[in-house]
This record gives structure tokens, C-alpha cells and sequence, in this order.
């Protein structure tokens, strides 16, 4: 089970997560790191910049300057290096800022732009990547300067726009300070790959990260840097897992790899980092054993009493135990579970040791010890409801249900099944709690919500299907659209895949006589998106005209069995090979349970959050879209949505 997920103590347990480190499987913490590792490089390349700054500052005051001023200026340029060494950003920029204002009154204009460079350089340390830009522009080196400046110059830029999210424009620095990288260190060349790693993975263009951070790998080891070099086999084991475009077998080598680097690394706390995430790219592999290795190497690094650090220490040893139930060692995982639920309790962590109890108890049942599995289900039941977590609360209650059964006490189990089946609906009424939120007191309308969702839509679909990719003369795409919301937000789609260079055809059977429906209608027919007055019935027809299927039948509204028309659509899109992509939930699946066998489409579009039945999806994308949910909503419901690249309204989840 996941340990930054709910507990799941009916099922066989999942790969674990780390709740302390965030992998870099997630755009959210990617693009976190993206700023700290920009930093850090920064830094580095920061101190040989500053040295530099200073030597040609001395070199070349001359007697032009009044000495007085230049050895000012010397001396904060000087003091500015200091503080940012020590890592006092502000203070750095402030010595930097005095030493600009100074020069400007020198008439060297190479002074000036070296102390330009310089403050623009200490604000990309600061992360203020706005402030950071508007100095480096002004330190525009003439292009008889040396190749090494002007490498140093388009690197502090890259960071700069990618501190803005632009990651188009750093990648252009970037690809610029590589132009300029001829005589420097391998590493600063590394060093750079890296940032463009991190770039591709802000963009979603996941395999072109992996590339980067796998040639980053190569130099850093070529330049005998084995901590840089695991760094950035790590990243790329984390864009190659989230791709999901590689073969496990590959993404193993890289781990291993990776694996076998951290023996050489001298910094036992890079080392645990390292091992730990390992340990979850062999979970998300399955390679259980290579998990729990992972992870025990780690735990052993995780300090001495003095600066130990307890919060990662828990959350490994409750991958541990969670390793150890995925690979049906449960009488091992016993003792991790429980060092992981009393460590966590000692933390306040209610939610994560909830979770220890619920895998504990799963264990417990597994060996048969069914009044230690009551037990510990009844702990992590407490633990949920203080944490409120309703997801933990009704698999707790169904493991205890389960439980009673085995002790035979069948009374208390329809009592404890009872309470989880309206906990479960509770569930689904908190998803239409936030719905109705969204219009009464956030005051959003339906359309608004519903042209940010059919934009989201067509997003996706450009995304995973570039017209490049269809087989079809023309990009031609089937929107099939319900008598719903969701119908709606098909119409929102094809209008904008028509804007795309699309080619939409719409079948909408059921159309509301709503004012919404009717404009959606003639908006989509004024744009020349042809509207099928019946449907084929021949999935082949189908197959050969268009490139792919969306399915904006039903959403989350749909209830029971389908009814006509829809069910014969239904039965004929079942047998149709060209890809599905069904927008919130796959239609005619069961909101919570999904349908084995139902539609099985190849893309799934969540939209707000990720519906329960989307567990069931198996296709190749699931993108999340809908990015309209205020944060203080998304706090009162704790949706810990992940965080969208840039200004995108889509996110690639696998
Ligand atoms: N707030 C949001 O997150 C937004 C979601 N959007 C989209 O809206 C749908 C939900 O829309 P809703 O109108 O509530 O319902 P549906 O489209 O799912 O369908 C209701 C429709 O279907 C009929 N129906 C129900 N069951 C059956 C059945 N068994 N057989 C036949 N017909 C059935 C019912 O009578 C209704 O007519 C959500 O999923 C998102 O896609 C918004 O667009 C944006 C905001
Ligand atoms: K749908």
C-alpha cells in the first residue's frame, strides 16, 4: 500500500511511496526539484563567476576609475561572493546592487555588465527568476567574449526562464551555453544537460528528459562525479517510469546503474536519498525484493541520534513493510509495520500510521490471525477518522467486516460492511459536494467550468494523437457526444480540435433543449463540424475513417443500466480498434467499480480529480484536465491534485 495514499487493507498492497521525498514521478515535484537543482548548479557555476568577476574587475580598473570607487566596488563584489557562498542570498544581492549603482558612474562599460551579470546571477540564486533576467539582459557580453562567459551568461538565463516556467526560452539559453561549452569542465556541461532535463520534464516531453539526464550521467561519471552522476540516473529512472514508453528491463539498468554508483558516494545523506528512491523505482517496477534492499539501505543511513532524521526514517520503514506484504513476506513485514505505526504516531502523522495499521492488519489477516487483523483495523479506523481520511475509513471498515466473518461473528461483519458501503457513497457525495460548491459559493457558471474542461479535452487528445500520427487521409476524429454535461463538454472539444487542424464529426442523438446545448450546438455547426444524423453501425466503418473515437457520452451522472440509444452505440464502440478517448470517465462504467467489460478506451481525461474508477483504466494515457479548482477548495476537500507544468491545462499522468 501506498504510504502518501490511503491504506488499501482489503487488497493486495501497492508499490510504496515515499510521503517525505517526492519522486520525480509527479510534474508536481518535478518541477520543485527543477528549481532547487537550477540553484544548486547555479550556485556552483555562482562562486566561479564571482571569482571571476573579481579578477577581471581588478585586472582592469586601470587609472581610469578613481581608486577610491573601484576598490568599493572590488570590495562588495567581494563581500557579495561571501554571503552567497555562506548561502545569505539577500545579503549577496545587496552587496551586488551597491556595487552596480557604483559602476555606473565608472566609465568602463565592461565593469558595468560584469556587475549587471553579477546581480542577475545572485537574484537566479534567490529565486526571483523576473528580477534575474532584467539583470542578465543588461550584462549582454560582446560576442569577442570569451566562449566561457558567455556559456556562464546562457546558463544563468536558462535558469532564470525556466524560474518562470518558460521552458521553451531556457531550453534555447541552454542550447546556446552548450554552443558556447568548447572549453569548459565536463561537468558545467553536465551540468547543463541536467537543467535541460528538467525543462523537458516541465514540458511533459518525458523521453527527451530521460535523454538529457542519461547524457548528464555519462559526463559526470566520465568526469569522475559518481554523486552527480546517480543524481542523474535517479531523474531518469523517474521520467522513464512516468513515461511508461519503456521496457522495465531498461528502466532496471538504469536503476541498477544507479544502484551500483551510490556504493563510491562519500555522503551518506545523498546515499540514503538515492537508495530511497531506488527503493520506489524497483516498487513501481514491482522488483520487490530490489525495493526492500533499497530501502534497508537506506534506513541504515538515516543518521545518528543526533541529526537523525525520524520523518524519513518512518516512511521508510513503512516502504518497508509495505515491500515486504507485496512480496508475501508477511510474518518479516509484522515487525516493519509496526515500528513504522509507532514511529509515525510519535511524529503526529495520524494518516500515514493509519495506513502502518491498515497494512498491518492486512498482514494479520493474511496469516491467519484474524482477531490481530480486527484489531489493527480498528486502530487505523481511529486513525482515519481523526485524519479524515473517508477513503481509509471504509477499507478499514471492510477489513474488519472481513475480519468478523473469519471469527465468526457474521452480525458484526453486515454491521461493519454496512458502515463502509455509506462511507463509500460519502465518498462519491463529497466529489458532488465540490461540484456544487464550485457554483454556489465559488460562483462559476456551467460553461465556464465546461469550456475549460472540452479545452482541457482537446489538449489531451493534440497531445497523445498529433495529426502526424493518424493513419486516416485527414485527422478525423468521432465525437460521440450524452445528453449530459458530458455531451457538452464533447461539443467543447470538437470546436477547439476543429481550431487544432482537427477534422471533428459529431454524433449527438439526445440533444437538451437547454440554451447552453443549443449554443454549443450551432457554435460547433457555424464552424463547419459536420453532425451524423445516424450512427454507423459497422465498428470497420468506423475503424477506417477515423483516427480516433472521443467518448463524451456519460460522465459522473451515469446511473444503472444503458439505455437506448446509447447501448447499441455502446456495443458498436466496443468492437472498434481505433483508440477511445473518454472524457471524465469511461462510459457505461460504473462510477466507483468501472466495467470489466466495458469500453476499454486508450485515453482517460479526469477531469477536477481522477474519479474512483479510473484505478480500473488501463490504457496507455491518462491525462488529468479541468485545472479550474480554487486552492482553498482543493484544501477543504484535501484533493492533493498534482501540480500542472507552466500554464498548461493538462497534466500526463501516465
Ligand atoms: N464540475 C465539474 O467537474 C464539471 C464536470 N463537467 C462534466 O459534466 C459531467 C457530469 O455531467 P452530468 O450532466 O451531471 O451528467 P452526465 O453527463 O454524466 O450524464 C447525465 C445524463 O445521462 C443520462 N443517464 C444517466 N444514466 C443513464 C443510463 N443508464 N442510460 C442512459 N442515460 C443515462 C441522464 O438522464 C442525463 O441526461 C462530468 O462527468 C464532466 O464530464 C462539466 O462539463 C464541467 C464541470
Ligand atoms: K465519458
Amino acid at each position: 500500500m501506498a504510504s502518501e495514499e490511503a491504506a488499501d487493507p482489503g487488497v493486495q498492497p501497492t508499490a510504496p511511496v515515499d510521503p517525505v521525498l517526492p519522486t520525480t514521478t509527479s510534474p508536481a515535484a518535478s518541477a520543485a526539484s527543477t528549481a532547487l537543482t537550477a540553484l544548486a548548479s547555479c550556485k556552483k557555476s555562482q562562486k566561479k563567476k564571482k571569482e571571476k568577476a573579481e579578477a577581471r574587475e581588478g585586472a582592469r580598473e586601470g587609472g581610469d576609475e578613481t581608486a577610491g570607487r573601484a576598490a568599493t566596488i572590488k570590495g562588495l563584489t567581494r563581500a557579495g561572493c561571501q554571503a552567497l557562498a555562506l548561502g545569505a542570498g539577500q545579503e549577496a544581492v545587496g552587496c551586488f546592487r551597491k556595487a552596480l549603482l557604483l559602476s555606473r558612474d565608472v566609465v568602463s562599460p565592461w565593469l558595468h555588465r560584469a556587475c549587471a551579470f553579477n546581480l542577475g546571477a545572485a537574484y537566479v540564486e534567490t529565486g526571483k527568476p523576473k528580477k534575474a533576467l532584467e539583470f542578465l539582459l543588461q550584462s549582454q557580453l560582446s560576442d569577442n567574449e570569451s566562449g566561457e562567459h558567455l556559456e556562464e551568461l546562457y546558463f544563468n538565463a536558462g535558469a532564470a526562464q525556466e524560474g518562470l516556467q518558460d521552458f521553451s526560452k531556457a531550453l534555447e539559453c541552454f542550447d546556446k551555453a552548450t554552443g558556447h561549452s568548447g572549453t569548459s569542465e565536463a561537468g558545467s556541461q553536465a551540468g547543463t544537460h541536467m537543467q535541460m532535463g528538467c525543462c523537458y520534464l516541465g514540458m511533459g516531453e518525458l523521453a527527451r528528459a530521460t535523454r538529457c539526464f542519461l547524457d548528464a550521467a555519462q559526463t559526470f561519471v566520465a568526469a569522475e562525479s559518481p554523486g552527480a552522476a546517480a543524481v542523474a540516473l535517479s531523474r531518469a529512472s523517474g521520467s522513464m517510469l512516468q513515461s511508461r514508453r519503456f521496457q522495465a528491463a531498461e528502466i532496471a539498468g538504469v536503476l541498477a546503474q544507479c544502484r551500483s554508483l551510490c556504493e563510491t558516494i562519500p555522503d551518506p545523506a545523498l546515499r540514503g536519498k538515492l537508495y530511497n528512491d531506488i527503493g520506489l523505482g524497483y516498487s513501481q517496477l514491482h522488483i520487490f525484493s530490489l525495493a526492500a534492499e533499497s530501502f534497508e539501505q537506506a534506513l541504515r543511513l538515516c543518521g545518528g541520534e543526533l541529526k537523525r532524521d525520524w520523518h524519513r526514517e518512518a516512511a521508510l520503514l513503512q516502504n518497508l513493510g509495505a515491500a515486504h506484504n507485496a512480496l508475501g513476506s508477511f510474518g518479516t513485514a509484522l515487525g516493519w509495520h509496526r515500528r513504522a505505526a509507532t514511529l509515525h504516531g510519535t511524529l503526529g502523522n495520524r494518516r500515514a500510521q493509519g495506513q502502518c495499521f491498515g497494512n498491518l492488519a492486512y498482514a494479520c489477516s493474511q496469516l491467519r490471525n484474524h482477531e490481530a487483523a480486527a484489531e489493527n483495523y480498528l486502530h487505523a479506523l481511529q486513525a482515519f477518522r481523526d485524519s479524515g481520511d473517508m477513503q481509509g475509513q471504509w477499507q478499514a471498515c471492510e477489513g474488519l467486516g472481513t475480519a468478523c466473518l473469519h471469527l465468526g461473528d457474521p452480525q458484526k461483519a453486515i454491521r461493519h460492511y454496512q458502515e463502509a458501503l455509506t462511507l463509500l457513497s460519502q465518498c462519491q457525495e463529497e466529489a458532488q459536494a465540490i461540484d456544487q460548491e464550485l457554483f454556489t459559493e465559488y460562483k462559476f457558471s456551467v460553461d465556464q467550468l465546461m469550456e475549460l474542461a472540452g479545452l482541457s479535452c482537446a489538449t489531451a487528445i493534440a497531445k497523445a494523437y498529433p495529426p502526424s500520427s493518424f493513419t486516416t487521409s485527414h485527422p478525423a476524429v468521432l465525437v460521440v457526444c450524452g445528453p449530459g454535461n458530458n455531451g457538452g463538454d464533447g461539443l467543447v472539444c470538437a470546436r477547439h480540435l476543429k481550431m487544432f487542424g482537427y477534422q471533428p464529426t459529431v454524433y449527438y442523438p439526445k440533444r437538451p433543449s437547454k440554451p447552453l446545448f443549443e449554443g454549443l450546438t450551432t457554435q460547433c455547426e457555424k464552424m463547419d463540424i459536420p453532425f451524423l444524423p445516424e450512427f454507423p453501425t459497422e465498428p470497420a466503418f468506423i475503424d477506417e475513417v477515423y483516427g480516433v473515437v472521443v467518448d463524451a457520452i456519460f460522465g459522473f451522472s451515469f446511473k444503472g443500466a444503458v439505455r437506448e440509444p446509447f447501448g447499441s452505440i455502446l456495443s458498436t464502440l466496443e468492437h472498434i480498434t481505433v483508440p477511445i478517448a473518454s472524457i471524465d470517465i469511461p462510459s457505461g462504467w460504473d462510477v466507483e467499480k468501472g466495467k470489466a467489460d466495458g469500453l476499454q478506451p486508450d485515453m482517460l481525461i479526469s477531469l477536477t480529480a481522477p474519479k474512483k474508477a479510473a484505478m480500473h483504466f488501463a490504457g496507455r494515457y491518462h491525462f488529468l484536465g479541468g485545472r479550474f479548482v480554487p486552492p482553498a477548495l482543493q484544501e477543504k476537500y484535501s484533493l492533493n491534485l498534482p501540480a500542472y507544468p507552466g500554464t498548461d491545462c493538462v497534466l500526463q499522468l501516465t
